[in-house]
């Protein structure tokens, strides 16, 4: 199989596609970080190949980034299967999830990217077929529908999703392995970026990779993108990719020193200057940056939790002394907090 072939489903442009493809790590031994999931997977997938049976279906759970479909790909590569690549949006009905299941091959991996966003009807189809290999093909129409049970082959599938809270239980539960993926510390930063830059050919010093890795949001396709930035400056301006070409190349791309790009920044903004550090519900703040709410909760929100700048309390979402200092600001005297517009939304 071709893996750098194999495109993301949220792709920037060909050209970013093409440089994460060539970056991605082809085996768990070349994937950085997350030792425990590894690990688990590892023993799943050996445990499969003893028994000669596909593995278990896998649901990966994280931010965007962290790298659930590398693991897809890691999966169907260390079990030697083909790979079939779709996305909860792409499965509107039943019949498109039918087609996709009914020309699997043994032991083929499916990978279903935003599972969560599948339509209900091909869902209740996915239980039957993860359970039982089976489904039902409905034909025809009103008293005279009769449904015909389908044989599929043995599949593996890996469900990847931002949001695991929103899949249902009877499809959660039909994961024999869920596996949590975390951002990203900054020494496995290093490492992903000491990968990556051995990769592009760039000679880079540890500070040099510090930096990047500081930088990074605690995510690898981040620190990669970055690394990208810094190759490009290093070309244009020659003299070696130092601390300093590092600053100067991140500097011009407006990355934060925290890492946080401009969506973080206006929630934060809008916390610290529109709600007075909150509490604000997440409605609220949703309509005020101008982003839907599944956007803040599962994108944006984690990571300022994880560093801190901000805190999720039950009458909403609070920003930290931290916040306030990170962004030069006096938090008001008293707490003079205004709450959400919509009491409802926390
Ligand atoms: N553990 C890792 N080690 C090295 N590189 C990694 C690792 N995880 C991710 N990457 C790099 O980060 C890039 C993004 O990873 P990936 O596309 O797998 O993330 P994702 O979680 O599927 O994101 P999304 O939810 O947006 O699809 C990949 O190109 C890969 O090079």
């Amino acid at each position: 199989m071709d893996v750098d072939a194999i495109s993301s489903p949220d792709p920037e442009s060909d050209q970013e596609l093409a440089f994460e493809g060539a970056l991605r790590p082809k085996s768990l031994d070349e994937f950085v970080g997350q030792t425990k999931v590894r690990g688990q997977l590892e023993l799943l997938l050996k445990a499969a190949a003893m028994q000669n049976r596909a593995p278990d279906h896998i649901l990966l759970a994280g931010p965007p980034g962290l790298g659930k479909t590398t693991l897809a790909i890691i999966v169907a590569l260390e079990s030697g299967k083909p790979l079939r690549m779709s996305s909860g949006p792409a499965i509107q009905h039943a019949g498109d999830l039918a087609a996709v299941l009914s020309s699997l091959v043994p032991g083929e991996v499916l990978f279903i990217d935003e599972i969560h966003r599948m339509a209900r009807s091909a869902e209740e189809m996915l239980y039957l077929a993860m359970e039982d290999f089976r489904i039902d093909i409905m034909v025809g129409k009103g008293a005279g529908a009769t449904s015909i049970p389908l044989e599929l082959a043995p599949f593996t599938l890996v469900g990847a999703t931002t949001r695991a809270g929103l899949l249902p239980n009877p499809l959660r539960d039909r994961f024999g392995f869920t596996a949590h993926l975390e951002f990203y510390d900054e020494p496995e930063l290093e490492r992903v970026l000491a990968r990556a830059a051995d990769l592009l050919g760039l000679e880079l010093s540890g500070d040099s990779r510090a930096e990047i890795a500081r930088r990074s949001r605690g995510t690898p396709r981040i620190a990669n993108r970055l690394l990208r930035r810094v190759r490009d400056y290093e070309l244009v301006h020659g003299g070696g990719a130092s601390v300093a070409a590092v600053q100067a190349a991140l500097e011009l791309y407006d990355v934060d020193p925290l890492g946080l790009d401009r969506l973080d920044r206006a929630v934060m903004h809008a916390v610290l200057m529109r709600f007075d550090g909150g509490p604000v519900g997440l409605n609220t703040l949703a309509v005020s940056v101008g982003e839907e709410a599944e956007t803040i909760e599962s994108v944006v929100e984690p990571f300022l939790v994880r560093i801190g700048l901000l805190t999720r309390t039950p009458r909403g979402r609070v920003a930290s002394r931290e916040a306030w200092k990170h962004f030069g600001l006096r938090p008001p005297a008293a707490s003079g907090a205004q709450p959400g517009l919509f009491d409802d939304d926390l």
